[in-house]
This record gives C-alpha cells, sequence and structure tokens, in this order.
C-alpha cells in the first residue's frame, strides 16, 4: 500500500481523506450497448478533509457531490485517480479494509425513512453496527444503545419503537445514533436536512454541530442550500459539473466569491433553514 505524506499533501498535518485528482465517469441507459453514452460525475476533483474539521460541498442538483461523498467513503470507485485515508492509498481497497473504513467512516443519508430498516425497533437499528463488526458484548452493546440514544436528544422509550412511529426529526437523530454506534472518525452528511420539516432543520444542525464538537469527529456536509453550508462548514468547496469551481474558508467563500458560478449560489434561492434565525446558534 502507497503512502502519501502531509507535505506531498500541501499540509503539515496529513489529512483523515485525501481525494487526489478523482475522476468518475457512468454509463448510461441511453446509447447503445457498444456504444453507451456516458456522464462525467466527478472531473479531476482533488480535495481534503482535516482532522477535527466540517468540509461543506455545495453545488446544484447533479452537479457531483453524492458520487463524490461514495469515493470518500468507499461506496464508489473512481475511474481515474487516489483515495488516501490517514496518509494510505486506499484506492483499490482489499476487503478488510473496506470493512475498516466502513467502520471508521459512517454515513448519514438524506431521507431517514428509507435509510432505516422500517421493521427493526429503534434499539436493533443502533445494535445492528455492533453486531455486525462484532463490536463488545451484548451488554456492553446494550449499554452503548442506551448512551448513543442520549447522546441524540431522545429519550430511552423510544428504543422500542419502530421508525414509522417516530417523526421525522426524530428518525433523522436516529439515523445519527446509528452513525456513531462505532466510534467513527469521520461522518459523511449527505443533505441530511433536506427531506425534513423546515421547523426541525436547524435542530438536526445543531446537534450535528455538537456532537462534532464533543466527539472531536471531522464531517463532510453536503447540501444544495448554501446558507446551510455556510452555517455548519469551517471550508467550503463549491461543485459545478463535476469539478470544484471554488474553495476557502466559510468567510473566503462568502465575503469574497472568485467565481461566476459561486455568486449565482449565493444569488439564488434563500435559505432552506428556519427563516427564525433565532433558532440557529
Ligand atoms: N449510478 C449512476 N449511473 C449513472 N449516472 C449516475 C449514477 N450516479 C450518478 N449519476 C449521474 O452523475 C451525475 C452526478 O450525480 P450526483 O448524484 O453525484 O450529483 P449530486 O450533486 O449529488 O445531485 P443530487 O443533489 O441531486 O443528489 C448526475 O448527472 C447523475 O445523473
Amino acid at each position: 500500500m502507497s503512502k502519501v505524506t502531509a507535505s506531498q499533501q500541501g499540509s503539515t498535518e496529513t489529512p483523515l481523506i485525501f481525494l487526489d485528482d478523482i475522476c468518475v465517469t457512468f454509463k448510461t441507459r441511453t446509447g447503445s450497448l457498444l456504444r453507451p453514452n456516458r456522464v462525467q460525475a466527478v472531473n479531476h476533483l482533488s480535495l481534503k478533509l482535516g482532522r477535527g474539521e466540517t468540509l461543506g460541498i455545495v453545488g446544484e442538483s447533479g452537479c457531483g457531490k453524492s458520487t463524490t461523498a461514495n469515493v470518500m467513503c468507499g461506496l464508489q470507485s473512481p475511474t481515474s485517480g487516489h483515495v488516501y485515508f490517514k496518509g494510505d492509498d486506499v484506492t483499490k481497497r482489499s476487503a478488510e479494509m473496506r470493512r475498516h473504513i466502513g467502520r471508521v467512516i459512517s454515513v448519514v443519508f438524506q431521507d431517514p425513512a428509507t435509510a432505516l430498516n422500517a421493521r427493526m425497533t429503534v434499539s436493533d437499528q443502533l445494535m445492528d453496527p455492533m453486531r455486525v463488526h462484532k463490536v463488545g458484548s451484548s451488554a456492553e452493546q446494550r449499554s452503548r444503545v442506551k448512551e448513543l440514544i442520549g447522546m441524540v436528544g431522545l429519550p430511552s422509550s423510544v428504543l422500542d419503537a419502530l421508525p414509522g412511529q417516530l417523526s421525522g426529526g426524530q428518525r433523522q437523530r436516529v439515523a445519527i445514533a446509528r452513525a456513531l454506534a462505532l466510534k467513527p472518525d469521520a461522518i459523511i452528511a449527505d443533505e441530511p436536512t433536506s427531506a425534513l420539516d423546515v421547523s426541525v432543520r436547524a435542530q438536526i444542525l445543531n446537534l450535528l454541530m455538537d456532537l462534532k464538537r464533543e466527539l472531536s469527529l471531522s464531517m463532510v456536509f453536503i447540501s444544495h442550500d448554501i446558507q446551510t453550508v455556510r452555517y455548519i462548514s469551517d471550508r467550503i468547496v463549491v461543485m459545478n459539473k463535476g469539478e470544484a469551481v471554488e474553495r476557502g474558508t466559510a468567510a473566503e467563500v462568502f465575503d469574497n466569491p472568485q467565481d461566476d458560478y459561486t455568486k449565482l449560489l449565493l444569488g439564488a434561492a434563500p435559505s432552506l433553514l428556519h427563516p427564525d434565525a433565532s433558532l440557529l446558534r
């Protein structure tokens, strides 16, 4: 397995995740069997996720955000380029490496209704990753489940509930608790508030920020809403048509946007966050 040093990646500390010149091309259903059409979902993208930072990835639907997230957590192999985890080249993962990365990088998806198993109680959903990865005794797993549900601000009475008996916000809290079950290094949150009622979006964002700080997590936060990304991120990458068109600290991107597309996003739709700013901290 080849290594890349921090200085080769242009920083003093080896990032948790480093995507180096990633391209992802998909064959589409249009075109013929011999000459399938292709879509370039990610086009020569390089980015780093530092330890303990929140990296926001923002752009319109179809610009390649989810594909980028999937490359980061190993759900998608790049067509070209390299993926480094803590400096190790993990582009071509063995089954063991895939398992390890699945444990240390967790994903929170947009819609908790589909991300959770409708037939499993909350308790079983939280226990599941620990059972699959054989972490702890059953007594330790049960105790961790109680700890997890408290961490996301839900009462232990919900542990016996099925997802369908919970509100959308409660379900997303359960999905976040499950993502934390194996004590990951990083969470990738892919549009985690988009499917939620506007009144609970700020609560979920605040929860993610609190957990990230308390647990010293790294986080990738993906959204098409640039105001939400600004609120939660330390650094931001703006994507357009598979490419990173702008990057910088949240303040740099907002106060002094350089790219026309970023300016367009900033001038576009109002924030999808609750209009009552007092809900945000
Ligand atoms: N499995 C796939 N097969 C074919 N094309 C795909 C596949 N996954 C994504 N694409 C295409 O790649 C491009 C980027 O998709 P991606 O889902 O990464 O964008 P996105 O910015 O996350 O969009 P959204 O916000 O709508 O989820 C789109 O044109 C999409 O249709």
